[in-house]
C-alpha cells in the first residue's frame, strides 16, 4: 500500500533516511522565569551552547546517511509564494487572540512587509510588543488589560521537539492536535509544508489526523512498532478519544492490524509515552522501571466505526502477542538503581532515537542507562545535551522521522 509519496515509516528502528528537525533559535531567548511553566519549560537554556549541541545531534544522523530537513528552510521555501505567505500571515494573526481588529491589521501589514525568511523567524520566535513600529491609534480596553503580556505573537520554544506536532505513520501524515496552547501553533506550520512543499505534497499522502480536530494527540505518544502494529500512549497529552479516532483510520486504510493503547500515569515528568518507553531493536525496548507496574495496555483492532478494545494483562504480553515474537526484552533504564533511574529519566534516558535496528542516539549524561543498553547489545551513539535537555526532551523528542527503510 505504501507506494507513491515521499513519506514512509513502517517501524521505529528501520534505517533512518530522512528526518525533520528544528534548530533552536531566538524563541528560546524569550523565555523568562515568569512564563516558564506556561511555556512547558523548567529552566532557561543557553542558546549558543544549545545550537552547538543541536548541530552535533544533526551531524550524528547525517554521518550515518540521514538527510536532515529543517522546519525554517521548508517553511521559507513555501512562503516565497506571495499568496501562500498572505494566507499564512492571516492564519498566524488569527491565532494570536489579540482581540483587536485594528491592531491585527497593523500586525498583518507589518508581516506582509517582511521577507519570507523574516516571516518564518517571527512566526517561530514570536513578536514582542516593542518590535512593532509605533503608530498612533486609539487604545481599547483589551490593550490596557493585556498590557502586561509582552508578546503580540507568542514564541514557540518547544518547536525543537519536532516529534510532537507531526507523525508519519506508514505512507501518511498525522498533523497532531496539541494539548496545550503553548504548542498549538506549531502544527499549523506542518499543514503549510504538507499542502505546499514540493517534496511533501502529493495526492497520495493521506492525512490521518488534523490539528483542527477536537481531541488531543501528540507525537511523543505515537510509536510505529512495525508495519502491522502502532503503539499510542494515553497520557497527560494524548486523549483516549484521539487514539480511537486515528486508530480506526489507520486500521481501515493501511496494513496496520493492531494499535496498542498504552496508558501511563498522567504527570509532567512523563508527559509522553516516549519519555518512559522506546523501541531500540526488533525485540528490545527500554523502559523506566518506575512506571512499569502502573502501565496498562489495550489492544485495538478495526471496528465498525470505532476500534474494538481488548484489555491486555501486561505490557510485555501485549507486545509479544501484537508483534508475534516469542519473547521481548524490556531493558530497565538507570542500571537497576531506583534513584539513578528516576534522575536519569528526568533527563530523558529512555527517550532514545533508533537510527537503525539496535543503534540508538542518547544523551551522554545518562551514564547508567547507556551502559545498560550497551550490556544488552545495543550500539549507543552519545550526544552532548546539557542545554537541550532543559526543555525536557531527548533525541527522540527532537526528531520527526520522515522516511525509514522498511525492515
Ligand atoms: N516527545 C516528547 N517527549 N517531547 C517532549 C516535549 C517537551 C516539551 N517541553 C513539552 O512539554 O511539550
Amino acid at each position: 500500500m505504501n507506494q507513491g509519496g515521499f513519506l514512509n515509516i513502517t517501524s521505529e528502528i528501520g534505517k533512518l533516511k530522512a528526518v525533520l528537525l528544528h534548530r533552536p533559535g531566538r524563541e528560546l531567548e524569550r523565555l523568562t522565569p515568569q512564563y516558564l511553566h506556561e511555556l512547558l519549560f523548567d529552566d532557561i537554556p543557553w542558546l549558543k551552547q544549545m545550537k552547538k549541541e543541536h548541530d552535533l545531534f544533526a551531524e550524528a544522523m547525517k554521518s550515518r546517511g540521514t538527510t536532515v530537513y529543517y522546519y525554517e528552510e521548508l517553511l521559507e521555501e513555501v512562503l516565497v509564494n506571495r499568496e501562500i505567505r498572505q494566507s499564512f500571515i492571516g492564519d498566524i494573526v488569527y491565532n494570536t487572540n489579540i482581540a483587536n481588529l485594528e491592531l491585527e491589521r497593523l500586525i498583518e501589514e507589518f508581516l506582509l512587509s517582511k521577507t519570507p525568511k523574516e516571516v518564518v523567524e517571527i512566526a517561530i520566535a514570536g513578536l514582542h510588543k516593542n518590535d512593532l513600529p509605533e503608530v498612533e491609534r486609539e487604545l481599547h480596553l483589551v490593550d490596557y488589560i493585556k498590557e502586561r503580556h509582552p508578546f503580540y505573537i507568542n514564541p514557540l520554544p518547544n518547536l525543537y521537539f519536532t516529534r510532537d506536532p507531526g507523525t508519519v505513520i506508514a505512507n501518511g501524515l498525522s498533523i497532531n492536535k496539541m494539548k496545550t496552547p503553548a504548542r498549538d501553533r506549531e502544527t499549523m506550520f506542518l499543514k503549510y509544508i504538507y499542502k505546499h512543499h514540493p517534496t511533501f505534497k502529493g495526492s497520495n499522502t493521506p492525512l490521518w489526523y488534523d490539528y483542527e480536530e477536537s481531541h488531543s494527540l501528540e507525537g511523543g505518544d505515537i510509536l510505529v512498532l512495525s508495519d502491522k502494529v502502532v503503539a499510542i500512549g494515553c497520557s497527560e497529552r494524548t486523549s483516549a478519544r484521539g487514539i480511537e479516532v486515528i486508530s480506526q483510520r489507520i486500521l481501515e486504510n493501511t496494513n496496520i492490524e493492531k494499535v496498542l493503547a498504552i496508558e501511563i500515569p498522567f504527570t509532567r515528568a512523563y508527559m509522553h509515552l516516549d519519555t518512559v518507553f522506546t523501541m531500540v531493536d526488533r525485540d528490545k525496548f527500554t523502559i523506566y522501571p518506575g512506571v512499569e507496574s502502573h502501565v496498562r495496555a489495550y489492544e485495538l483492532t478495526r471496528g465498525k466505526s470505532t476500534p474494538k478494545v481488548k484489555p491486555m494483562d501486561t505490557l510485555e504480553g501485549a507486545l509479544k502477542s501484537a508483534l508475534k515474537l516469542p519473547a521481548v526484552k524490556l531493558i530497565q533504564s538507570g542500571g537497576g538503581d531506583e534513584i539513578t533511574a528516576a534522575r536519569e529519566q528526568w533527563n530523558d534516558s529512555t527517550n532514545t532515537l533508533a537510527i537503525a535496528p539496535g543503534v540508538v542516539v542518547t544523551y551522554n549524561r545518562n551514564e547508567a542507562s547507556n551502559e545498560t543498553l550497551r550490556r544488552e547489545g545495543v550500539e549507543v551513539i552519545e550526544i552532548e545535551g546539557s542545554e537541550l535537555v532543559r526543555g525536557r526532551g531527548g533525541p527522540r523528542c527532537m526528531s520527526m522521522p520522515l522516511v525509514r527503510e522498511d525492515l
